[in-house]
């Protein structure tokens, strides 16, 4: 307790001596002194995607697994605390491993799959011999997009419950509406309510947290100029959509990406594995008449492969934002030939979500994303074009809001391994 005391007004002195946010400086002093090695121009040998997107051709260049663990930051990223001093980032805490199914029978949406251990140290530290830029070379030096609202009387956040309480009230059968879990293709399994509550409660302080810090979230644009109409943070290895291509750092202030969270990617190998259990166990969940072809393969992992994230593209949209149809090609040209799944988590509100063949949007199906769900496409379908055509506004469970003060929106992790 006293120790939470001294803990609580040390930062609480921080807060109010520093005057900028403290997450900020540390992006201006990371992009300063630091500075961008470009790995590759790609100029010459990157195509356009006409429409807004992601994905696109381009030499494939094994990039530099370069990423910070967030634990370096400290000094950077505690002071992320909200206005209620609660502290961000506390993976671990009120803990329980609890069975998918047995969780799904109860209903109890608030205990968590991320397991109890510590955060292993696995610093990796950039390579000595960098070339580093001049402060005034690169960044923009905005300070990062805080994916929470900040303050107890922010109007906006009381006016945001309000909304969704009367919004929900209208909404009748929101799962049904949506669609069921399964496999929706050969290849693409959707697991509804899959992040418990309290597990999509940590992953938004966590996301928030690493957000405000450097290589934290910004809006990202095109070769062209346009902007992508969402705020983004990578990890792990940093998507640059300008090049399209992984390069070492983030354009909008130099930094190396943080490390993906350990629970994070704990959560995607469970995911992964209780979609092989789908895939193997009940093929005819799906009247997909392609999947019940594939079913009759011995192993589940010839139609979606395992993999081991070392990238994780985090994606907030506002109730306005969106994403384009396009491909998730990016990756290695092995990561992509060997099918290995893209995996997506959604939290907070719901979004429609239109996948298919062809770059098409007439073409494509339609599934809505909820707060919780998990859907995986590899195999035969990790060239799938896909895209977000609308966020469902006061969609998000009230208690998530009420705990996180998520700002009107979605989040959304895609990993992959490059
Ligand atoms: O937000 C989503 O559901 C999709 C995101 C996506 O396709 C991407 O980040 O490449
Ligand atoms: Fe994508």
């Amino acid at each position: 307790m006293v120790f939470m005391y001294r803990l609580i007004r040390a930062k609480t002195f921080r807060l109010l001596t520093s005057p900028l946010p403290v997450p900020y400086i540390s992006r201006q002093i990371c992009s300063g002194l630091l500075s961008i090695r470009k790995m590759n121009s790609g100029k010459d040998s990157v195509s356009e995607d006409s429409i807004p997107g992601r994905g696109g051709a381009g030499i494939k260049l094994r990039p530099s697994p370069d990423c910070i663990d967030r634990r370096e930051c400290r000094g950077a990223v505690e002071t992320s605390s909200d206005s209620l001093g609660v502290r961000h980032g506390s993976f671990g805490k009120r803990r329980s491993r609890i069975d998918l199914r047995s969780e799904q029978r109860s209903g109890d949406g608030n205990s968590s799959k991320f397991g109890n251990k510590n955060i292993p140290a696995h610093v990796k530290r950039s390579k000595s011999g960098q070339s580093y830029r001049k402060p005034d070379e690169g960044a923009n030096h905005v300070a990062p997009f805080d994916i929470c609202l900040s303050g107890s009387r922010d109007s906006a956040v009381l006016k945001s419950l309000q909304e969704m309480e009367e919004n929900q009230e209208n909404v009748e059968h929101p799962i049904e509406e949506s669609g069921g879990q399964g496999v929706l293709r050969p290849g693409m399994v959707l697991l509804k309510r899959y992040i418990s509550l309290g597990d999509q409660i940590e992953m938004v302080k966590t996301c928030r947290e690493i957000g405000l810090g450097p290589g934290g979230f910004y809006r990202p644009g095109y070769k062209n100029g346009a902007k992508l109409r969402l705020q983004m943070m990578c990890l792990g290895l940093n998507w640059d959509p300008e090049t399209r291509k992984y390069e070492g750092r983030s354009p909008a202030d130099g930094c190396r990406p943080p490390c993906i969270p350990r629970e994070f990617n704990q959560l995607v190998e469970t995911a992964i594995q209780d979609a092989h259990g789908l895939l193997g166990k009940d093929c005819t969940l799906s009247n997909v008449e392609d999947v019940l072809k594939d079913c009759t393969l011995s192993n589940v992992e010839d139609m979606l492969p395992a993999m081991s994230p070392d990238i994780c593209i985090v994606n907030f949209y506002t109730t306005t934002g969106r994403l384009g149809l396009h491909q998730d090609r990016d990756e290695s040209s092995e990561s992509l030939d060997k099918g290995l799944p893209v995996v997506s988590f959604s939290v907070g509100d719901s979004a429609e979500f239109l996948y298919g063949d062809q770059r098409d949007v007439n073409k494509a199906d339609k599934v809505v994303l909820e707060s919780g769900d998990v859907l995986i496409f590899g195999g035969k379908s990790r060239h799938l074009f896909h895209g977000v055509t609308s966020v469902i506004p006061n969609s998000a469970p009230k208690a998530l809001i009420e705990e996180t003060r998520l700002r009107p929106g979605r989040l959304n992790l895609t990993f992959r391994q490059y």
